[in-house]
């Protein structure tokens, strides 16, 4: 079993405790049903700068990244940075995130909401609305071209963005389906951890026009970014880069200042 195949398998035994406990309708009474969500495509279509900043404690690549942070301060200072949008990842086993950490950015900031995690299921979906996200995103390696229409449909009744991840060509061709808002290239293979860049050139061409194109992972200087706007990219995740540092809202300030020179 490769680490991806561990994660989800893990995953369906978290998901099927959690929904034993927590019914949908309880999480649908969240006051954050009412909430009206925020289109990250939309910011990344109208930004110069097009970063959504993550926060990350750690991951199965790089263990611990940092764990004196505050999610509250990480948020804040993204939002002061100027950044489009934040990225919460809510895996606990391998990431050291949680569900509580996309509530307490909810709360921190009006930035939209990525809620980062391997969804395999509807009721994650509820989750994310109900802890707060205005976005998902769907794993292609993990899905099957049913599961990303199912529920890709479901977030957008959700009124829920949607950024759809892809690794290569075969990925790519079984998603593209217009409930998505935004492909997401990632140049992390989550399976053997290597990154490159040349994944996103690589796949930008054959991107139809009509989704914002995200690079996700290993960018850690404004030329990968100067690199990759040729090629169509208006969106950059960035985690690590960020998360490393003491302060990620003032790396994301001086990151923003140098790409807009
Ligand atoms: O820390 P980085 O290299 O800047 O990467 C951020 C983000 O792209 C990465 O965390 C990520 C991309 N896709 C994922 C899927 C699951 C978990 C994590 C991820």
């Amino acid at each position: 079993m490769d680490i991806l195949e561990k994660i989800v398998a893990d995953k369906r035994k978290e998901v099927e405790l959690r929904k034993a406990l927590i019914p949908t309708s309880q999480l649908e009474q969240s006051v954050l049903f009412e909430r009206p969500t925020v289109s990250l495509a939309n910011n990344l279509r109208n930004s110069a700068s097009g970063i959504i900043a993550e926060h990350k404690r750690r991951s199965p690549s790089k263990s611990i990244i940092n764990n004196s942070l505050n999610v509250q301060d990480v948020a804040k200072g993204y939002e002061d940075a100027g950044v489009c949008g934040m990225s919460v990842l809510t895996d606990g086993k391998y990431f050291g995130g949680s569900l509580d950490d996309l509530l307490t950015a909810r709360a921190s900031c009006n930035l939209p909401l990525l809620r980062k995690e391997f969804i395999i299921d509807e009721y994650q979906i509820l989750e994310a609305k109900a802890y707060g996200a205005d976005v998902i995103l769907l794993i292609a390696a993990i899905l099957t071209r049913n599961e990303i229409k199912q529920f890709s449909e479901f977030a957008k009744s959700l009124h829920l963005d949607v950024l759809l991840e892809v690794h290569n060509e075969e990925e790519l061709h079984k998603s593209v389906m217009p409930s998505l808002d935004m492909l997401g290239v990632n140049n992390r293979n989550l399976k053997t951890f290597e990154v490159s860049l040349e994944t996103s050139k690589l796949l930008s061409t054959i991107i139809p026009d009509d989704f914002v194109k995200v690079s996700e992972s290993g960018i850690s200087n404004i030329k990968a970014i100067k690199e990759l706007q040729p090629y169509g990219y208006q969106g950059f995740l960035i985690g690590e880069n960020f998360m490393k540092t003491d302060n990620p809202g003032e790396s994301a300030t001086q990151f923003i200042k140098e790409i807009e020179l």
